[in-house]
């Protein structure tokens, strides 16, 4: 049963602590993903519209690959899944494989949410030059193939936002309800928000850039304060793009969870 306005009282067994512990095992996967591109230097021909002129195709190397994975991945179905966002959703091939259903959990607008153009933007603009060394080593297929990594870990972490909004919107609907037939976007950032969350998230993330990026030596234990990402930028990611990113896509889909 779809969870619209009429229907909240769905028993998917959906929890606030379920979709937390979601977002935590997802950190896992984005520090990692950030330390594998970070075994690559910068590599600019990568994103040059200029480099490699390949025939038919007017763009960087990372856009040819995110375009033609993101098309093979479509045809075995990974964005019928609703966890799922591609980067250029136009004219994208349709699943060849049997349509899964899945639990129906999101009110059917979520469809309509796709901010990865900011995310996109986020990454390659402001976050990748401060995590990867400057030079060049020609592996640019590589580097594109670990930037695809870090940008779908990302964009599925900040899309989790649909579902953190509707178990916050289930279990406090009447606070909800008045702010979102307002439209407005104050009062609802201000339910939607725990600040103690959020600093114990920049806190662990930080913690985990160390554990997993540090160089261990069996004996006398790891290089201490050398890490393979700084855990400094990666709790930077979180608290100046990750969580207000995710938080805009709660509040988008709130502001259409009543139509
Ligand atoms: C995701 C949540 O909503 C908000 C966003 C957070 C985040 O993106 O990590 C953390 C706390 C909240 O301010 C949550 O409450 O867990």
């Amino acid at each position: 049963m779809a969870a619209n306005a009429e229907s909240n009282n769905v028993d998917d067994g959906l929890t606030l602590q379920m979709v937390r512990d979601s977002l935590i095992r997802q950190e896992d996967t984005i520090v990692f993903s950030l330390i594998e591109r970070a075994r690559f230097p910068f590599n600019s021909p990568t994103y040059h519209p200029s480099y490699g002129s390949v025939p038919g195709f007017c763009g960087s190397v990372v856009e040819l690959f995110v375009k033609q994975t993101e098309a093979v991945q479509a045809t075995a179905g990974r964005f019928e899944n609703p966890e799922e966002h591609p980067f250029f959703p136009d004219n994208l091939p349709p699943s060849l494989v049997p349509h899964y259903k899945y639990p129906e959990v999101l009110h059917p607008a979520a469809m309509s949410i796709n901010i990865n153009k900011a995310v996109w933007d986020m990454y390659f603009n402001k976050l990748l030059p401060l995590f990867v060394a400057p030079g060049d080593d020609g592996n640019y297929a590589s580097t594109a193939a670990r930037d695809l990594e870090c940008l779908q870990a990302l964009s599925r972490r900040i899309h989790y936002g649909k579902l953190v909004a509707e178990v916050k919107f289930r279990d406090e609907q009447k606070d909800y309800e008045p702010p979102i037939r307002a439209r407005d976007r104050d009062t609802l950032l201000s339910l939607l928000t725990f600040a103690d969350v959020e600093e114990a998230v920049k806190k662990r993330v930080a913690k985990k850039a160390m554990t997993f990026g540090q160089d261990l030596k069996l004996g006398d234990g790891g290089e201490k304060g050398k890490y393979k990402v700084d855990p400094a930028v990666v709790s930077g990611l979180y608290g100046d793009w990750v969580i207000p990113l995710t938080k805009e896509v709660e509040i988008e889909y709130l502001l259409r969870r009543l139509d």
